[in-house]
């Protein structure tokens, strides 16, 4: 469950949003400036808010009013970028590694087959991030922030960056995560072709306000 009640003034523009999911996955839906960015960080906890709670699988991780605010690296959340992030130097097996030994977590040889067998990129094990594919990068991102075992997992724009035939190539895996992680997830999107594939819940964003919540179909409206 994920619970959010805040606002946060950036500049001239006020987030103000307020919403409850129960879903596997929340899609943060809104045109490029609606603020999904800055809610996503807010959740993650890299923004604070300047009021309001924000409540992850039943811990309270901001409470303006009790001066509660949780270190993003405390927060048990896993996090994608639109751009994988990987670490050039390192090969895609120590990438997987790296989110499970920064959380100082025990090794877990069937956690981590588990996770490279639902992503299928056990033959990427011994690359370096330079030789794989935008698509393939995004799988590995994917289960390195698995592998670091979150409550949440945070998506920004996972896709963003991958052209028409990339993205069709990673969605079935995303389909599958929902499926099969057990791990709740937020995704933010700007398309709603690709969130009414994947998104159980919508929370819909305009100049910062949540314009709509529910289900799929508060997209019908929308392209
Ligand atoms: N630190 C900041 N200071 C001032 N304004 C900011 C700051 N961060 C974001 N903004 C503004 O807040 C608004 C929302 O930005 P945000 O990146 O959250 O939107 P978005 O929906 O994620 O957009 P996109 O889809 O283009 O990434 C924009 O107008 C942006 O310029």
């Amino acid at each position: 469950m994920l619970r959010v009640d805040i606002t946060k003034q950036l500049g001239e523009f006020t987030v103000a949003a307020s919403f409850t999911s129960e879903g596997r996955v929340t899609g943060l839906f809104g045109a490029s400036g609606s603020g999904k960015t800055s809610l996503i960080n807010t959740i993650a906890g890299l923004l604070r808010p300047d009021r309001g709670t924000i409540v992850i699988d039943g811990e309270t991780v901001d409470d303006t009013t009790a001066g509660i605010h949780v270190p993003t690296y405390r927060r048990r959340i896993g996090y994608v970028f639109q751009d994988a992030r990987l670490f050039p130097h390192l090969d895609v097996r120590q990438n997987l590694d790296y989110g499970r030994r920064m959380n100082r977590l025990a090794d877990d040889p069937a956690q981590r087959k588990r996770v490279v067998d639902l992503l299928d990129i056990g033959a990427l094990l011994d690359r370096r991030p330079g030789k794989l594919s935008g698509g393939e990068r995004q799988r590995v991102a994917l289960g390195r922030a698995l592998l670091s075992k979150p409550r949440l997992l945070l998506l920004d724009e996972p896709l963003g960056a991958l052209d028409e035939s990339r993205k069709l190539e990673i969605l079935p895996y995303l389909v599958r995560l929902r499926d099969e992680a057990g791990v709740p997830m937020v995704y933010v999107s700007h398309d709603a072709a690709e969130l009414r594939q994947l998104a159980t819940q919508i929370v819909m964003l305009r100049h910062g306000q949540v314009t709509a919540f529910g289900g799929v179909k508060v997209l019908t409206a929308t392209s």
